[in-house]
């Protein structure tokens, strides 16, 4: 028989998969809410000017093919910090980050737990918002961390239960290691407060937890990257020695690039050199150097600042349709078709996805009868709305939760 007889038929991805399945449908009226890639109005996938510029720079400089260094592109890698962290953090200006360009968000959250299970120097626990993104939890325990869920979202309000997730933060054992998106929260869109990043950041210190970071969104969500980079900046002003993972998908469209970092705060430039060290060999056997071309768009437009400027307006611009169609779902719902259901967090929540209440059953009744996809969860991909097909969107819903 076969070397492979034994190999199961493995359940789709639950956020690509909606893709594919979307794909095979032959209505004209489909809607895709699965993935949280970012469409215009005219449904789309939209590449950036910016970026369009940039590569055109790129071409005219005749750059060669060579490898980047283990750790990447050092002009994107400097860049990327300096957006993530701020100009004058004294992480950059101590010269103390230690920063590898990752293959974007997922493969630095994957050379994040590998670093955490080689060097963490307590147990090998990191706990995740309950819900999360659905990555999150293979990534980390592939990397051979224990993993255990913290309460994050409230079904009653449709947003943070910050006292859940404080009493959970109490009750984990010291040195727990803390996964936090640091904006646009996947899938339910529900932000903490300043206030409540306040409140967090102190009972991190009280336990001595350790804060991972995951900004995937950093300028998606409210439209103004500093804005968005408030509480990464605000643990490491607290003295939190955080790790980011940072993405470059969705705020600069390089979805297929494949462009992030993963980054550690560390004590100093001596400890920095060795953690460093110790990056590189995490990476060489996993896949040796990054690509080049999408870290070279992102160096490109963040060190050229009319495209920078460009580029930051383009970020909100896709925040700001975002929010658009928020208001306009939410507006049909209430206005057109009579429900009786509160839909206040449609615009109370943030960032690419709307966590919208639907229960499997309606969600997929919503596919079968009105083909429109989304994740069982109920969580809407708001880019995949435009003025087009928003109405349509509001009766389908209303249909399928009255
Ligand atoms: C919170 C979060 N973190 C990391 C990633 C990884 O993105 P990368 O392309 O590796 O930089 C994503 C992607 N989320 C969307 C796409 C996906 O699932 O891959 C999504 O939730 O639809 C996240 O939502």
């Amino acid at each position: 028989i076969s070397t492979w007889n034994a190999v199961p038929q493995g359940p789709p991805d639950a956020i690509l998969g909606v893709t594919e399945a979307f794909k095979r449908d032959t209505s004209p009226k489909k809607m895709n809410l699965g993935v949280g890639a970012y469409r215009d109005d005219g449904g789309k996938p939209y590449v950036l000017t910016s970026v369009k510029k940039a590569e055109r720079l790129m071409l005219e400089k005749n750059m060669d093919k060579e490898y980047a260094g283990i750790t990447g592109v050092p002009s994107f890698t400097k860049a990327a910090g300096a957006l993530a962290y701020g100009d004058n953090s004294p992480v950059i200006g101590e010269d103390r980050l230690a920063i590898a360009q990752s293959i974007s968000g997922t493969g630095a959250l994957r050379m994040g737990a590998e670093f955490f299970n080689a060097w963490y120097p307590h147990a090998k626990n990191i706990i995740v918002p309950n819900p999360t993104w659905g990555n999150h939890i293979p990534i980390m325990k592939n990397a051979g961390l224990s993993l255990e869920k913290y309460t994050y979202f409230d079904k009653q309000t449709n947003g943070l239960n910050i006292d859940g997730m404080l009493e959970d933060l109490h009750k984990a054992p010291k040195n727990t290691i803390v996964l936090l998106h640091a904006c646009a929260h996947n899938p339910t869109g529900v932000d903490p407060t300043k206030e409540q990043w306040n409140e967090i950041s102190k009972v991190m210190k009280e336990r001595e937890h350790f804060s991972f970071f995951d900004m995937a969104y950093q300028g998606f969500a409210s439209g103004d990257c500093t804005r968005d980079a408030y509480a990464l900046r605000k643990f490491v002003d607290d003295g939190h020695q955080v790790v980011l993972a940072q993405s470059f998908a969705k705020n600069m469209g390089l979805y297929g690039e494949r462009v992030g970092s993963f980054s550690i705060a560390c004590a100093d430039a001596e400890e920095k050199a060795r953690v460093d060290s110790q990056l590189k060999i995490i990476i060489r056997p996993m896949y040796s150097n990054p690509p080049i071309h999408g870290a070279h768009i992102v160096s490109t437009v963040l060190n050229t600042p009319e495209l920078k400027e460009e580029w930051l307006g383009e970020v909100k611009t896709m925040a700001d349709r975002i929010i658009t169609m928020r208001d306009k779902l939410r507006g049909h719902l209430e206005n057109d078709f009579g429900s009786k259901k509160s839909w206040n967090h449609i615009t109370d929540q943030i960032g690419m996805f709307c966590y919208s209440g639907m229960t499997p059953e309606q969600v997929e009744k919503i596919k079968s009868d009105w083909h429109v996809y989304l994740t069982q969860d109920g969580r809407i991909s708001m880019a995949g709305i435009s003025s087009a097909n928003v109405k349509y969107l509001a009766e389908a819903i209303h249909n399928v939760t009255k």
